[in-house]
C-alpha cells in the first residue's frame, strides 16, 4: 500500500501531518483511546469508513451489524483500518409520517461524516428503500472512493403453500379483509408470513429495485445485489467488498469515475427489465443531480419504455428474492440486455472492470424466473411519463397493468390507450381510509381515485399512499383495481398501475390542487397526457380563489426537520433533493479539506 503512484491519503491530514504537529496529536489521541496504535494510524494504511445503516430501528438493514464484521476482515486483509459509524437510520415501514422525509436528512448527515472525518474510502451498507439513495447521494457529493454492500432480501415468504411477498401480500390481504374474506388475526398472520428472516422486501419492491440498480450503476460488486440476507454468500461478498474498497483507494477509483451518463442509462434499462419500483426515478435522478449528470424524467421513457419485462418477481410477476438470486440476479439480466445492444458495456464498475466484462456470457439459471429477451413476460414494460393540466409530470409503471385492468380501461378499439372517468378526490390517506367505503361517494368501476396532499411539501416527505383499494362493495363484485392518481408515492411492492409522483404537488399549487370530485378526467397513455376536462378559464378561477384563501392547505410541521425540509425540498420530478445542495459537487476534490477544529 505504499507504492509511489498511490494517491496521497486524505486521512494523513489528520493523523500524520508534520506541518501541523499541534493538531496531529489531538487528532490521534482519541482514535488511540480505544486501542488503535500509532503504527496503525501513521504507517500509511488507508482509513476506511463503514457507514452503518443497520440498527434495531431499521430491521431491514439490521443484518449489516453482522456483515460489518466480515467487511472489517476484508479491509484488514488488504492492509486498511476500518472505522465504523452510524448513519441516520431509515426504516420504510417504521418511520412516521414517512421515511421519505428522512432520505435527505441521512444524506446531509453522511456528507458531513465523509467529508469531515479522516476517511480515505467508504463501504456504504445499503438495503432498505431510502438507505441506498441516501448513501449513494452522499458518496456522489463527497466523491471519495465508495462501494455499496447490499444487506440482501429476506428469504421467500410462504403461506399455505403459496409464496407470500413483502408488501405485495399486504395490499392483497387488505382487499380480503375489506371484502370480509379474512379476519384481523388471519390478516396479520398472512402479512407476517412474508417476512420470515432478516433482510429487506423479498419482492421487486423499492429495496430490491434500488439494490439491483446500484449494481447496474456499477457501485456494488457484480452478482451481489440479489443474494438473500441470511445466505453464506452474503457474508462472503461482505468480505470481498471490504477487500475491494482498499484497492479502490489505491487506484483512486471514485464515484465520479463510475456514475457516468452511460451508467445511469444502464440503470434505466435494467429497471424496466426487472419491473422496478416507481420510486426508482426519484432516487436515481437525485443521485444523478449530486454527481452532476443531467437526467430529465423523459429519459426514463426514451431509454426505458421499449424495454421488455424479463424478471418474473412480484408484484409484476410470481416469484421472490431467493428465486431471483438462483436464476442469476442482475448479471443474468444485464447479459440478456447486452445481447440486444441495450447496455453501455464500457461503463466502469467498482471492481475496476466494465459492466460488459462482468456480465458477458452470464447464463440464466431458471428461465421461469428470468426470461430470455426473446420470451419476455411483457413487451414495452418501462415507465410512461404523463403531463397535462393536472401536473407537469407524473409516471405510470406499465409492467403492472394486468389483463383485467387492460380489458376495463384500455380496450376501446378506436382509442386503445386512453380512458376517461369521473374523479373522486381524497385529501390525504386519513380522508381516504375514512370515506372509501362510503356508498355516498358513488364510486363505480369508471371512477378515477385521486390522492393529494401527499407530496414532499404537503405530507411532508412524499408518502407511499397513492395506491388505494376500491370500496369493499366493488371488490366483492370482482373489481380489484381502480386507476389511482396522486402527488405522493406508491410502494414498489404494489401492483397497482397508478399514476404517481405528480409534480408539482397540490401543496405547491400544482393542478391537482384544483380538481374536485365529479370532474371528468382523461388519461391518454399513447399521447402521454393527463387532463381534467374543464375549461382553462374555470381552472384559472379555481386557482385564483384557492390562492386567495392561502393556497392548498396542509398540516403544520411537527418537527424542526419537517419545517426545514419543506422550505428547501424540490419536487419528485427532479429527485426531491434539497435544492441548492447539488451545487456542492465532488467536494473532496473541489472544496479542499475542512479547516482544523482547534
Ligand atoms: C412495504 C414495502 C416497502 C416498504 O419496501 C415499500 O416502501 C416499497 O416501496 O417497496
Amino acid at each position: 500500500m505504499t507504492s509511489e503512484n498511490q494517491p496521497k491519503l486524505r486521512s494523513r491530514a489528520w493523523f500524520d501531518n508534520p506541518d501541523n504537529i499541534d493538531m496531529t496529536a489531538l487528532y490521534l489521541e482519541r482514535y488511540l483511546n480505544f486501542g488503535l496504535s500509532l503504527e496503525e494510524l501513521q504507517s500509511g494504511k488507508p482509513i476506511i469508513g463503514i457507514a452503518q445503516t443497520g440498527s434495531d430501528l431499521s430491521p431491514c438493514n439490521r443484518h449489516h451489524l453482522v456483515l460489518a464484521e466480515r467487511v472489517r476482515e476484508g479491509i484488514r486483509e488488504m492492509g486498511g483500518i476500518a472505522l465504523e459509524f452510524p448513519v441516520h437510520p431509515i426504516q420504510e415501514t417504521g418511520k412516521r409520517p414517512t421515511a421519505g422525509l428522512d432520505r435527505n436528512l441521512a444524506y446531509l448527515g453522511l456528507v458531513e461524516l465523509l467529508y469531515g472525518y479522516p476517511l480515505d474510502g467508504v463501504v456504504l451498507t445499503v438495503g432498505c428503500d431510502k438507505t441506498t439513495p441516501a448513501c449513494l447521494m452522499a458518496a456522489a457529493t463527497v466523491n471519495i472512493p465508495a462501494i455499496a454492500l447490499s444487506v440482501g432480501p429476506m428469504l421467500n415468504g410462504w403461506h399455505k403453500g403459496e409464496r407470500t411477498g413483502s408488501g405485495t401480500i399486504v395490499w392483497k390481504a387488505r382487499e380480503l379483509l375489506a371484502a370480509g374474506e379474512i379476519e384481523a388475526k388471519e390478516f396479520i398472520r398472512l402479512v407476517a408470513s412474508s417476512a420470515p428472516s432478516t433482510g429487506y422486501c423479498n419482492t421487486m419492491g423499492t429495496a430490491t429495485t434500488m439494490n439491483s440498480l446500484t449494481e447496474a450503476l456499477g457501485m456494488s460488486l457484480p452478482g451481489s445485489a440479489a443474494i438473500p440476507a441470511p445466505y453464506r454468500d452474503r457474508q462472503e461478498v461482505a468480505y470481498d467488498t471490504g477487500k475491494r474498497i482498499v484497492e479502490m483507494v489505491a487506484e483512486d477509483l471514485k464515484p465520479s469515475d463510475i456514475l457516468t451518463r452511460e451508467a445511469f442509462e444502464n440503470a434505466i434499462v435494467v429497471n424496466s427489465a426487472i419491473g422496478g419500483s416507481t420510486n426508482a426515478p426519484i432516487h436515481i435522478n437525485a443521485i444523478a443531480r449530486h454527481i452532476g449528470v443531467e437526467l430529465p424524467l423523459d429519459t426514463w421513457q426514451e431509454k426505458g419504455h421499449h424495454v421488455p419485462l424479463l424478471v418474473n418477481l412480484q408484484p409484476a410477476g410470481e416469484y421472490l428474492g431467493e428465486d431471483y438470486y438462483r436464476a442469476g440476479g442482475v448479471p443474468a439480466v444485464v447479459a440478456q440486455l447486452m445481447g440486444q445492444g441495450l447496455i453501455h458495456e464500457g461503463a466502469v464498475t467498482v471492481n475496476g472492470k466494465t459492466i460488459g466484462d462482468n456480465c458477458r456470457g452470464v447464463a440464466i439459471e431458471d428461465e421461469k424466473v428470468i426470461r430470455p429477451f426473446e420470451a419476455p413476460l411483457k413487451e414495452e414494460a418501462g415507465f410512461v411519463v404523463l403531463r397535462g393540466n393536472l401536473f407537469d409530470s407524473a409516471i405510470m409503471k406499465t409492467s403492472v397493468i394486468d389483463q383485467a385492468f387492460r380489458a376495463r380501461y384500455l380496450s376501446n378499439p378506436e382509442d386503445p390507450e386512453a380512458f376517461e372517468g369521473p374523479a373522486v378526490v381524497f385529501d390525504g390517506p386519513e380522508d381516504y381510509h375514512h370515506r372509501i367505503d362510503d356508498p355516498a361517494l358513488g364510486i363505480t368501476p369508471e371512477t378515477l381515485l385521486f390522492m393529494r396532499g401527499a407530496g414532499p411539501i404537503g405530507y411532508p416527505g412524499a408518502a407511499e399512499v397513492v395506491n388505494m383499494r376500491p370500496p369493499a362493495y366493488l371488490i366483492r363484485e370482482g373489481v380489484h383495481a381502480l386507476p389511482c392518481i396522486g402527488d405522493g408515492r406508491q410502494s414498489g411492492t404494489s401492483g397497482s398501475p397508478s399514476i404517481l409522483n405528480a409534480s408539482p404537488e397540490a401543496a405547491a399549487m400544482g393542478g391537482l390542487a384544483l380538481i374536485r370530485t365529479g370532474d371528468r378526467v382523461r388519461i391518454d397513455l399513447r399521447k402521454g397526457t393527463a387532463d381534467v376536462l374543464i375549461p382553462d378559464e374555470e381552472l384559472a378561477e379555481r386557482r385564483r380563489v384557492l390562492a386567495e384563501a392561502g393556497g392548498y392547505p396542509y398540516p403544520a410541521s411537527q418537527t424542526p426537520w419537517q419545517e426545514i425540509q419543506r422550505g428547501i425540498v424540490g419536487q419528485m420530478e427532479t429527485g426531491a433533493i434539497l435544492e441548492g445542495a447539488e451545487k456542492y459537487q465532488k467536494i473532496a476534490q473541489t472544496r479542499g479539506l475542512p479547516r482544523d477544529n482547534h
